[in-house]
């Protein structure tokens, strides 16, 4: 296993080197049917990629190189069903940016949704990670307003130092993903110089691009989910 590991941080370390300082892993959790794997497939459409053919239940992860501001993020879409989420501490050293999708219409699971989140945020290799909460489908009539995720979430227990915002969506359309990623970008940028809930303006994700090692990483994260 430990080896394993040591393989993924040399594949990661390569990454760094081909785009040198802009390159942030951020990791998309939640619960299964949040809408993750469809705000990373809008993200792609929204930039004139052809998106990969929808598929439910994701068992592992997607992952795919997104340019936001400048920046380029690999963004990790991580299977929420509960036999997956072992898989995520995997991913947790270098990543600076949290991107934690909620089912807004979900009122029975976001107890879960904030067990999870609290206990993911409890490991130290994610001190300094940047959380954004995506409220996602809100285009359906049942669904939690920002104050309601925030208070059900308990975002307010979250350390003072842990810089969170809360971006009501609908992936399916894509209504909002902009927004949160503009966000994101920002906090990442100035680390020093963004509060909590601020940094909203607009923006798009200009582009997108593959590399290479994504496919060795995806190797050696399909044998530590095997096993
Ligand atoms: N109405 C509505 N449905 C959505 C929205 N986003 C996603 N969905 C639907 O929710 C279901 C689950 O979406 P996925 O993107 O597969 O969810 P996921 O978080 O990747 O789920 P796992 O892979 O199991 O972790 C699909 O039927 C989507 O079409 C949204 O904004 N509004
Ligand atoms: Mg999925």
């Amino acid at each position: 296993m430990g080896q394993t590991i040591g393989v993924l941080d040399c594949i990661y370390e390569n990454m760094l080197e081909k785009y040198g300082p802009w390159q942030r892993r951020v990791l998309m959790v939640g619960l299964d049917n949040a809408g993750k794997t469809t705000v990373l497939y809008t993200l792609q459409s929204q930039n004139g990629e052809k998106p990969a053919p929808p598929a439910p239940n994701t068992m592992g992860y997607n992952v795919e190189m997104v340019r936001h501001q400048g920046l380029m993020f690999s963004l990790w879409d991580l299977g929420g069903h509960s036999s997956n989420r072992v898989a995520w501490l995997q991913l947790l050293p270098e990543t600076q940016g949290l991107i934690f999708v909620v089912d807004s219409n979900d009122k029975k699971r976001i107890l879960e949704a904030r067990d999870e989140l609290h206990k993911l945020l409890k490991n130290d290799e994610l001190s300094g990670v940047k959380l954004l909460v995506l409220a996602n489908k809100q285009d359906l009539d049942d669904k939690l307003s920002t104050d309601e995720i925030i208070e059900k979430l308990q975002l307010r227990t979250l350390p003072l130092d842990l810089w969170w915002h809360v971006q009501e969506c609908c992936a399916t359309s894509g209504e909002g993903l902009s927004q949160g990623m503009d966000w994101l970008a920002s906090a990442l940028a100035n680390p020093q110089g963004l509060p909590s809930g601020s940094g909203d303006h607009s923006g798009d994700v200009s582009s997108q691009m593959k590399y290479n090692g994504i496919s060795q990483v995806a190797e050696v994260l399909d044998l530590l989910l095997v096993h």
